[in-house]
């Protein structure tokens, strides 16, 4: 039997304001598959992402990535495996160090763990700047902006930068916080386009995270609905239409029409 990458059970969150953002969520991600969750703003999506990151202390529940339960493992223990698990946000500018030029950014990852060699660079693992010109190839972005600070830079290409950078080290999963939240509507379809292509050259695992239907059916095989905290409604791609789901995906559905 395959072992899932990413499983949590019942989560919840409550902030100090004593808001309970996440309130009991299970969720289950297979290797090579995009699993979407879908929410409107403030239904507890990035809360969620980033509790499955370890970003948050869990008031309750589990979370294994493969078998290793994170949950109880303590500070320095998950400083070790969280590079299995990596995140593109919404914001690329945020992500990237302004003062660091796009070569220490996209490299960051694999400078930190040069005991891990992903088989797509393996014949240039050696050599830092070929490495680095190979992500950059992988994403679709010339190699002379290796050499560029990211004010040079697009927000698309720097978005870029960093799912190279989130590749780099063939991650267990992938956490995609909206990430074409911050670019124009042409640019969002490539970079949509890219995750797709990425995700079935290098069979990643992604959980996608986003307000609009329309992306979220384009990349992910499984969606989960989130409203207040909580799942609504779960269900394959191929039963988006049916009569079965929920209420409110029927209303998230007409808008999609619409
Ligand atoms: N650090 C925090 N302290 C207190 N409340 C928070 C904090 N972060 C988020 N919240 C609250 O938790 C709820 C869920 O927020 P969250 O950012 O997880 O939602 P979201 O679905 O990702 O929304 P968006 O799409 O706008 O990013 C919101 O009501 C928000 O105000």
């Amino acid at each position: 039997m395959m072992l899932d990458v990413l499983t949590a059970r019942n989560i919840k969150k409550t902030y100090s304001s004593g808001y309970r953002a996440v309130n009991g969520v299970s969720i289950s991600i297979k290797k090579g598959e995009c699993v979407g969750l879908i929410g409107e703003s403030g239904s507890g999506k990035s809360t969620l992402a980033r509790c499955l990151l370890m970003l948050e202390k869990l008031e309750e529940g589990e979370i294994f990535l493969y078998d290793k339960p994170l949950h109880l493992m303590k500070k320095r223990e998950i400083r070790k495996v969280r590079h299995h698990m990596q995140a593109v946000f919404q914001n690329p500018s945020a992500a990237i160090n302004p003062k660091l030029k796009i070569m220490d950014s996209l490299m960051e990852v694999l400078d930190t763990h040069p005991e891990i060699t992903p088989v797509y660079i393996q014949d240039v693992r050696e050599d830092r700047e070929r490495c680095a010109a190979r992500l950059m190839e992988m994403v679709g972005l010339p190699k002379r902006y290796l050499y560029c600070y990211p004010h040079e830079l697009s927000g698309g290409q720097k978005q870029r930068v960093s799912i190279a950078r989130a590749i780099s080290i063939e991650p267990s999963i992938i956490i995609l916080d909206e990430p074409t939240a911050s670019l124009d509507v042409c640019t969002q379809q490539q970079i949509l386009n890219l995750l797709k292509e990425l995700q079935k050259q290098l069979n990643l695992s992604y959980l996608f995270i986003s307000h609009d239907l329309s992306t979220v059916y384009f990349l992910s095989e499984r969606i989960f609905v989130m409203k207040e905290g909580v799942f609504l409604d779960s269900f394959y791609k191929d039963e988006l239409f049916s009569l079965q789901r929920h209420p409110y995906t029927k209303k998230l559905i007409s808008l999609f029409e619409s």
